[in-house]
């Protein structure tokens, strides 16, 4: 259903903002694509932000850049100055997707502080739940877009722009089974902070099928979500998992 939200990307005083959580290859990068395009509202992605940095070769980014490599997380008080940095800018006015943050309940804390100084926000918490063994398998198997950061299949050219592919130093097995370890270890924290905050709707999304797939149970989700506000002119406060999977 087309309604106010996704032709003007607000609905009344209703911003939609989205964010992606789940674990390193489950998708995060893929969807926020997509639902930027389709919904109108920038694709900020943390991890491209850290990447843009470590390649300026700043003192800031060499030392980001180790961490990196090493599969950890990126300091809080610098993680969540470049997400300030990047959303405080004109084009996140009414509303953006968030992609690759909150990692850590600290930064669920702050993230939540964020959003909830407009009680009228639609805060959608995406999570892409994928098994481990998936997860590695498309690890092997990924590449990225040198020019334009599009995700794709190594040895093929970019759809998006006919970039050639890179792949990302940290898609190791070695560095990518510390990514997978630091996600587990700090995943629930930031599910259960949100289950306890009902301005934040958060939608499990079993994301093991293709990219159509789980995108097209994404977009109903969120077209859910759009047609309630629209109807009822509240925010919903109750968990759709059962509607989507
Ligand atoms: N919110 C964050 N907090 C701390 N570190 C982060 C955050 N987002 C990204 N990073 C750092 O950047 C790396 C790459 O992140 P990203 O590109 O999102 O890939 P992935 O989710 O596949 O691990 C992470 O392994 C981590 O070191």
């Amino acid at each position: 259903k087309q309604n106010a939200l996704t032709n003007n990307n607000n609905y009344k005083d209703h911003k939609l903002y989205i964010i992606m959580i789940g674990a390193p290859s489950s998708g995060k990068g893929t969807h926020a694509s997509i639902i930027s395009k389709k919904y109108k509202i920038p694709h900020i992605s943390v991890g491209d932000i850290m990447r843009d940095e470590v390649k300026s070769g700043s003192k800031l980014g060499r030392e980001m850049g180790d961490i990196m490599q090493k599969g950890g997380l990126v300091p809080p008080q610098i993680t969540m100055e470049l997400i300030n940095n990047r959303i405080s800018q004109k084009d996140c006015r009414n509303g953006y997707i968030l992609d690759g943050a909150p990692r850590s309940r600290y930064q669920a804390e702050q993230i939540k502080n964020i959003l909830s100084k407009d009680p009228n926000n639609v805060n959608i918490i995406l999570n892409l739940d994928v098994s481990d063994n998936v997860l590695k398998a498309r690890m092997i198997k990924r590449a990225e877009c040198g020019k334009c950061n599009a995700g794709m299949i190594k040895g093929s050219i970019c759809t998006n722009c006919h970039g050639d592919e890179v792949i990302r130093s940290d898609d190791n097995p070695r560095t990518f089974n510390k990514r997978l370890t630091t996600y587990h270890k700090h995943s629930d924290a930031v599910i259960d902070y949100f289950k306890n905050h009902s301005n934040f709707i958060i939608v499990d999304i079993k994301s093991h099928g293709n990219v159509e797939e789980v995108s097209k149970k994404i977009t109903n989700s969120i077209d859910y979500f759009i047609s309630y506000i629209t109807e009822n002119n509240q925010v919903m406060k109750s968990s759709l998992e059962n509607i989507i999977n």
